[in-house]
């Protein structure tokens, strides 16, 4: 069994679409209260799957785990509805930055705590936490979402998540159809949050350069199935995850160019 220290289990996870198309066939990892786990891969690895799962979101996708168990806080979560996990703290935010476009920044993070009880003050207090972390909403929490960035939209959507105050965080490719400096500020306010909240976070990303860099752990997936696991910084320094993740050929010369800046992309290795 595993310690008081691990909040979430996933252990050898198979799960189908409609009966039929098989999307995961072994995902296995833990990931340690107060960490940041990332779960890299290609298109279709079954990242987003992998995190469904972990929500018990995909009965509402004709999807289905067929065996293996998924445990948060010791607890076998398909057995719990996905607004009673959110209840008990664990939080997603799924796949391309879902806001209220025709709300304010404001309205669509209260919208976030509507599920609790609260009173205002302690709403008041919460806001104001989520623009220490993300200045730019402050800024714009008067403006209409639909009519902020794209980052900005998917701050907010991490900030309607905080606004349940959770315990682990799901987050499904924050990074997405964003630049890489904007992916930078996302990414350092997700590390202050956890580090400063102690919040452990679960992201999936394909931008494998900046989710290593940031992430304590990480754990490969390959068509379905968990081919690699380990800490960050170990990953990181791997020819194959080098090669085939951050971009790189396994030759000496482009290793020496891993992390340096290039005017496309700040982290300097692509994705
Ligand atoms: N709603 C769905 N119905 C049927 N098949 C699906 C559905 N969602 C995903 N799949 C299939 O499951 C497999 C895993 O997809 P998944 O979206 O989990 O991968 P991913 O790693 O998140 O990829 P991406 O980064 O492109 O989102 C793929 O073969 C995909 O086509």
């Amino acid at each position: 069994m595993p310690g008081n220290d691990v909040i979430l289990v996933v252990d050898n996870v198979h799960a189908t679409y409609n009966h039929a198309i098989t999307a995961l066939h072994g995902v296995s990892f833990e990931l340690r209260r107060g960490e940041i786990l990332a779960l890299l891969g290609a298109n279709g690895a079954g990242k987003s799957t992998t995190l469904k799962a972990v929500s018990n979101l995909l009965p509402a996708e004709r999807g289905q785990t067929n065996s293996g168990t998924i445990r948060y806080e010791g607890a076998d979560v398909s057995r719990r509805k996905p607004g009673d996990l959110v209840r008990a703290g664990l939080v997603q935010v799924l796949e391309g930055r879902h806001c209220f476009k025709s709300l304010t920044v404001e309205e669509n993070l209260i919208s976030g705590g509507i599920g609790r009880s609260g009173r205002r003050a302690e709403i008041n207090q919460d806001l104001q936490r989520i623009y220490d972390f993300f200045p730019r909403l402050a800024e714009k929490r008067r403006t209409l979402s639909g009519l902020t960035s794209g980052g900005e939209q998917q701050m907010t959507a991490i900030g309607r998540a905080l606004m349940s105050r959770p315990c682990l965080l799901v987050l499904d490719e924050p990074s997405m159809g964003l630049a890489p400096l904007v992916v930078q500020d996302i990414f350092l306010a997700l590390k202050k949050l956890n580090r400063e909240t102690g919040l452990s976070i679960l992201v999936a990303e394909q931008n494998s350069a900046v989710a290593l860099k940031y992430a304590d752990h990480a754990t490969v997936l390959e068509n379905g199935v968990s081919v690699l696991s380990g800490p960050a910084a170990e990953l990181r320094q791997r020819e194959d995850v080098r090669a085939f993740y951050l971009g790189q050929q396994a030759s000496p010369l482009l290793s020496l160019l891993t992390f340096m800046p290039s005017p496309n992309n700040s982290e300097g290795a692509m994705k």
